[in-house]
């Protein structure tokens, strides 16, 4: 038989790497939730799936597969539901849309939240030195209005001296996380959802995993100062930051708030 080549055409081209594109994005998202074993089951699946009704057409199996693959898909959504909440919301935040107009239009970034960058920034290292515990969490685009409610609104200016008064050992409100929205120190004390990642380091506790949690299931960024260690840290988009230097601490969060 003679061979026939397929010509590969610019759409086609396309069509691949977003394809490519979007089970990157798939496994980037399922390795932060702790889920890649079900993402490589999946792959196998469906692997094993084409190969017996497409490649060995096998009629009974690959019809019991077809059936299975039609249940599948609904068992996935209900499945991976928070997983893909958040890769829309990457895809639909302001940060995302920012960059891309940024890059259509050869825009410089502003250089604006400074002013509300160093407060945070001087307290974080003032309460490294000091190897006090705070979580601090900074709002983006998702909401954070019901995490807000779980502790005592506050609603003052970012001050410097209000956050490491908030998480000195002792006070009322240390316990929990601060919530920064709208340049504004929102609440204290809140609960965060815990993340449920087998591969956070033995070390890292609540602190660090309540940090993940909320940076899993929004696009927040949250910063851990380790009452054991002092270390900086910084939780966002699943994924941690750790250890970090008072230039990467303010790299990292003006780059956050940046609109
Ligand atoms: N779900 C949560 N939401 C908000 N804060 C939390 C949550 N869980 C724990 N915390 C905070 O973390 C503190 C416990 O920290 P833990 O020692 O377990 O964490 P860690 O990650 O080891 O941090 P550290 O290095 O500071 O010890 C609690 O006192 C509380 O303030």
């Amino acid at each position: 038989m003679p061979f026939s080549f397929t010509i590969l055409t610019i759409k086609d081209v396309i069509d691949i790497l977003l394809v490519a594109f979007l089970l990157y994005k798939t496994y980037k998202l399922m390795k932060s939730s702790g889920s890649i074993n079900v993402f490589t089951g999946i792959l196998v699946f469906i692997v094993i799936w084409v190969i017996v009704s497409q490649v060995l057409q096998m009629r009974l199996l690959g019809s019991i597969f077809d059936k299975l693959v039609s249940v599948g898909v609904i068992a996935i959504i209900v499945l991976f539901q928070d997983e893909i909440r958040h890769f829309l919301l990457s895809l639909g935040s302001r940060h995302s849309t920012n960059s891309l107009l940024r890059f259509f239009k050869g825009k410089q970034k502003s250089d604006g939240g400074k002013e509300d960058i160093m407060p945070i920034v001087m307290a974080c290292l003032n309460m490294s030195k000091g190897k006090v515990g705070a979580l601090i969490v900074m709002e983006r685009d998702f909401p954070l209005d019901d995490i807000a409610r779980t502790g005592d609104i506050i609603d003052a200016s970012i001050n410097q001296r209000l956050i490491e008064n908030i998480f000195f050992k002792n006070s009322p409100l240390h316990d929990g996380a601060m919530i920064i929205s709208h340049k504004r120190i929102e609440a204290a004390g809140c609960i965060l959802p815990v993340s449920h990642n087998l591969n956070i380091p033995k070390e890292l506790g609540l602190r660090h995993r309540a940090a993940l949690g909320i940076s899993q299931e929004t696009d927040a960024m949250a910063i851990i100062v380790s009452e054991e260690t002092g270390g900086i840290s910084i939780a966002y988009q699943g994924e941690f930051h750790l250890r970090l230097s008072a230039e990467e601490l303010e790299r990292m969060l003006t780059e956050a708030t940046m609109q």
